[in-house]
Formats: structure tokens, sequence, C-alpha cells
């Protein structure tokens, strides 16, 4: 990575819906207007010669970005600019330049090359449609020359060949020849290897940093695959819910995150550094729907650092507890038929019994503080300040008796966080810059929520 170099991908303000209702009809039966926000308001820069990785769960968003980069996509707003150039505002002749500048790699060989042209006519083909390398002995010439860059030598034996005849190595390697033919600046590789044999996969990784240095390359490396990552990327950029959470160098990425969904990320990867002393968060909870995503920080309801209110006066393992339970009372997630709370048990047993339901969490093992066995805890036990207690044992005999929207009234205005109330902007902690509400506002909360939540 070169710290001097030139910015050669400008991403500012990128946002990609995909709108999924079919008009008035659609709407009139009740079908979900609400658009999929995959990639929503992202911004950042890649220099010339980074590899820039993009990491996060499925669904997240990570290849609409890589598809917006090349252009298999038109931003819904937003500009992308390469090499300077706006590229959702190009010339038919400026938009052929930019198909030889940029190229992408799929995840799936067998998907990407056409089953009926032989490795000639798959890797020539971009020649062709680019009007490159002259006549038919130059373009074989060409082919032959990349073909064997790629490790398929002799070459000639390959030409001949149809995709089915090769292996998922070959075939993903007759994909790289194909990007590269072409000479290009920038390619996005996604998930470029994750349909290969573990045994393989580091070979593919090492062809790819060798032609990068051979061509000059830019990369984008998009991957849920963590070790791949901090493999492969000078720099990093977390998706979460079409959101970019965190970026930055990678090393810092990867062993100081900034952002609570980042370090549970990393925390799924154990061999990343088996040495770490420091505090692992814990996530819980499934993605979210990516048409209706929480309101402030899209992570807050898993989140476990989660900032509790400035009047709350218990610990923030507490609060982070009790906001679980006031989602779930809210949504009518928390239901005491199913929980096996029979009409028959006392009132007050019954919401006791609510309460322990309700302020559980489901921790892996090595997240659970002394005390907790299973995933329900004695709630007695946490620091939940008397008043507070008052308010979730009323709310609890509500939802006993079934009556949700008492219990919403309850709960109105109740253990409000600045998690759900606003949406973080990008802020600058450490090397990194991440869109986390403890890196900004009044410094005395920060500390006492990330104290309270590494206890
Ligand atoms: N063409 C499309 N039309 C409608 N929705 C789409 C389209 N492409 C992607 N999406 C939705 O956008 C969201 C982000 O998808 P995307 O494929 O970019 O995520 P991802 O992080 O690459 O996931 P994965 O790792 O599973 O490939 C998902 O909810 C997906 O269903």
């Amino acid at each position: 990575m070169d710290r001097n170099a030139d910015p050669l991908i400008e991403v500012e303000n990128v946002s990609k819906w995909f709108d999924m209702s079919q008009g008035v009809v659609d709407r009139l039966m009740g079908k979900d207007p609400n658009p999929v926000k995959a990639v929503d308001d992202v911004s950042f820069t890649i220099n010339e010669g980074d590899i820039m990785g993009i990491a996060g769960e499925s669904g997240c968003g990570k290849t609409t970005l890589g598809k917006l980069l090349v252009q298999l996509h038109e931003p819904t707003s937003g500009s992308i600019r390469f090499d300077g150039n706006d590229i959702t505002d190009m010339s038919n002749e400026e938009e052929q330049e930019f198909r030889k500048r940029v190229q992408m790699i799929f995840q799936d060989p067998f998907e990407s090359l056409n089953p009926r042209m032989t490795v000639f006519q798959s890797v020539v083909e971009p020649l062709r449609i680019n009007d490159m390398y002259g006549g038919y002995n130059e373009r074989r010439e060409r082919v032959i020359e990349v073909l064997n860059e790629v490790g398929l030598s002799p070459a000639e034996a390959y030409l001949n060949e149809f995709p089915k005849e090769l292996s998922g190595g070959e075939l993903q390697r007759v994909a790289i020849a194909r990007a590269l033919v072409v000479n290009p600046d920038f390619v996005v590789c996604d998930e470029p290897v994750s349909m290969l044999d573990v045994s393989i996969r580091a070979g593919v990784l090492n062809l790819m940093k060798e032609l990068q240095d051979e061509y000059g390359l830019t990369y984008v490396f998009i991957s849920h695959d963590l070790s791949l990552i901090r493999y492969m990327c000078d720099r990093t950029a977390i998706m979460y819910l079409g959101d970019l959470i965190e970026q930055g160098p990678t090393d810092d990425v990867v062993m100081d995150p900034k952002h609570p969904y980042t370090e549970a990320l990393f925390d799924a990867v154990p061999e990343v550094d088996p040495e770490s002393k420091r505090h692992r968060a814990n996530v819980t909870g499934e993605v979210p729907n990516p048409r209706n995503p929480p309101s402030g920080c899209r992570f807050h309801p898993r989140c476990s650092k989660i900032i509790p209110p400035e009047n709350w006066t218990g610990d923030q393992p507490a609060f982070r507890r009790v906001f679980k339970f006031k989602r779930e009372v809210v949504t009518e997630q928390l239901d005491p038929e199913d929980l096996g709370i029979g009409p028959g048990t006392p009132p007050d047993r019954a919401a006791d019994e609510l309460l322990e339901h309700g302020l559980a969490l489901e921790l892996p093992e090595e997240h659970k503080s002394e005390g907790e066995t299973g995933t329900t805890i004695e709630w007695r036990q946490l620091d939940i300040p008397q008043d507070a207690e008052q308010t979730l044992r009323e709310t609890a005999r509500r939802v006993v008796e079934g009556d949700y929207d008492a219990a919403r009234e309850l709960l109105d205005g109740e253990f409000q966080t600045i998690c759900a109330q606003e949406h973080p902007d990008l802020r600058t902690a450490g090397d990194q810059i991440t869109a986390c509400h403890l890196y900004e506002g009044d410094h005395q909360k920060t500390r006492r929520a990330r104290s309270n939540a590494d206890d």
C-alpha cells in the first residue's frame, strides 16, 4: 500500500435501493412497498494500488456495492468517481474505456463462464469486444500469455477445453485470465475462492497477489471470510444491513475494532489471533429484514454495548437486557403461553417467570458471567434500579393479562437509548472511521458505557 497514492475510486453517499413493489395492484393487495436498502449512503475512497476488503454477514450489501463499483448497478443516489470521472455520467466513448479498465471476478466460475465456449473463446472474447490486440494471431498470443500468467500452462493444452473438462481451480484461473486479458487497472473480486477446495485456495490467492504487482492492479476483495480479508487486504470496510459501519487499515480493524459489530464479527474467527487478550464482544439474534431496518444504529437490537440513557443508574449489562425485554414486549414477541406460563399461575409468579425469560439472553458459553446458567438468568441479580424494576414488573403483569397496549403504554418513553434514536455519523476513532455512538457526544457517558460493557 502506498500512502501517497492518488485516489482511484471515490464513492460519495452512494445508495442502491431495490424497489420490489410491482405497482398499484401490489400495494392494494397489501404487498410490502418498502424498498430493500441494499446499500445505503455509503462513502469511501480506494487509492491506486490498494487492496480493499469488504466484509460482513450474508445479505449486508457487499455484492451490490461491488457491482456498483464496476457499474453493473446504477446507484439510486450518490456519485462514484473512477480516476476523477463520474461513472454514472459517461459518454459512450468514456464508458467503453471504463469497461476495459475495470473488471469483476465472481464467486462461481461455473456460472460466470459460458459452458459452450472453449477456454480460448472465453478469454479472447473481451479482446474482440474491446477491439484490442489487432488480428487473430496477436489475440491468440495474448490469450496464451495470460493463461500462462495465471498458471494454466502449457496454455496451448487448455485452449480447446470446455468448462466441464476443468476443475474448479482451473476454471477460476480461466475467469481471472478473462478479467486480466484486457490489462485492467481495477478488479472487484467477489468471494473469488469460496467455491474452491480449501487445499487450493491459498494458491489462487497468492497468484492474485502476484498478478497485482505485475499488472499494477487495485483490488476490492468481497468476502465473509475474515482470515482471507486479513491475509489479502491493506484496508477493510465492514458492512451491516447496507451501512458501512467501520473502515480503516486492516490490522487496526482486526486488532482494535471500534464498532461492536466488527468486534463481534472477528470474535467468530478464533484463528485470527489466539493470543489476543482483548475483551471479546458478543452478538445475539439474526440480521433484521433489510426492508425494514431498525431505527437509529441498525445494529442496536443485537449490540452488546448499547448505551443506557443519562438517567439510568444501573449498569450497562442490565440495561442491555431491559432494552431487549422492552423490544420483545413492544413487538409482542414475548408470549406467556409460548413460555409455558399457564393461566392458573398466580399473577406475581407469572410476572416473575415472564421477566426471567424476557431478561434472558442467549449468550455463547464464554460470554456468560458468573452465576449465569443456561440461557436464563436469576434476574433479581441484575443491577436494575428500583423504579425501573417496578415498571418492569407492572409491564410483565400486563403482558401476562394479554394487555399489550397497556404494557406498551407503561414502556412508552422508558428505557430510551440514543442507539435507537439517532443514526450515527461516521466518526474518526483511532486509525479507523466508524459509525457508532460510543465515539461521539458526551465522553463521560461514553466511557461509562464502554467500561460497563467490558466488565
Ligand atoms: N437484484 C436485486 N433485487 C432485489 N433485491 C436484491 C437484489 N440484489 C440484492 N438484493 C437484496 O439486497 C440485499 C443485499 O444483497 P447482497 O447480495 O448485496 O448482499 P451480500 O452481502 O453480498 O450477501 P451474500 O454474502 O449472501 O452474497 C439482500 O437483502 C438481497 O436480497
